[in-house]
């Protein structure tokens, strides 16, 4: 693996809240075109750690590097850059309910670039069919939408920017097993067209088996093993066992090629 490959590195990672250390000494690197899983108990601090590679949070210590270059060392302007070419399904959709599902996608056109607004409408346009919707949706608000489809059009916002990077917090979690199914397949196919790289907190398992070409466990305050999922199968770490060898694991795995 060379560092080119390497889009997002973390090195010792601290994150805490007043005494409360959620991270110590975390590494990880996130490898250019790969959907990587994100998994952990609950309270592991996946969301944080989001948050921190995002710059929503300020660690305690430790280096996040994009490209090789120090997050910390970069300019605002720079650092602005970088955000406009990231693309965040946070956790519940977060989606505007003032606004319709057209505005609600072109809110990061308005906010990071300079074009007409009809060209707005026709870039966000596009993505709402690229997420899998009808273009009736983009009048519709989100409270008229269902739960997938709301999914589907904070996926089109992410999207607004032709991101090279997605990050999705639990983008499945409310989904019926089908709407579930239908949106890692979706994920799949926009990652491979578009040669997105996929950061991915979830708690599914078929999500894993499906789509995940890495995995990435949390637990004791770090990563304790990134690794393709057919070789963290057997890894000692009891709730890597736990999780994967329990009841809904073995579910999960039943009739899987791994
Ligand atoms: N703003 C905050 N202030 C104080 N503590 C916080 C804050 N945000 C998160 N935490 C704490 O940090 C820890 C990690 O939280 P985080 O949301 O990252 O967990 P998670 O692994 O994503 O959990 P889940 O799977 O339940 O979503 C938790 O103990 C949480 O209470």
């Amino acid at each position: 693996m060379s560092a080119e490959d390497i889009l997002i590195s973390v090195r010792g990672l601290r994150t805490q809240f007043g005494d409360h250390v959620v991270h110590d000494d975390l590494d990880l690197d996130i490898r250019r075109g790969e959907i990587l899983g994100v998994v952990g108990g609950s309270g592991t601090g996946k969301t944080v750690m989001m948050n921190a590679i995002l710059g929503l949070m300020t660690p305690a210590a430790g280096e996040i590097r994009l490209n090789g270059r120090l997050f910390s060392e970069m300019s605002a302007a720079e650092r602005r850059r970088v955000d406009s070419r990231w693309g965040v399904l946070f956790q519940n959709g977060a989606l505007f309910t003032s606004l319709n599902v057209l505005e609600n996608v072109m809110a990061p056109l308005r906010e990071h670039v300079d074009m007409p607004i009809s060209l707005m409408e026709e870039i966000a346009g596009m993505k709402i069919g690229l997420a899998g919707l009808q273009p009736e949706a983009a009048t519709r608000f989100p409270a008229e939408l269902s739960g997938g489809m709301r999914k589907r059009v904070a996926l089109a916002r992410a999207l607004a920017l032709d991101p090279e990077i997605l990050f999705l917090d639990e983008p499945t979690a409310g989904l019926d097993p089908i709407g579930a199914a239908a949106f890692d397949s979706l994920v799949l196919e926009l990652s491979r067209a578009l040669g997105l790289t996929i950061m991915m907190i979830t708690h599914d398992l078929d999500s894993l088996y499906a789509i995940c070409d890495r995995v990435a466990v949390l637990a004791d305050k770090r990563v304790e093993v990134v690794a393709p999922l057919r070789e963290l199968l057997d890894h000692p770490h009891p709730w890597i066992q736990e999780y994967f060898h329990g009841p809904r694991g073995r579910a999960a795995l039943a009739g899987k090629e791994i």
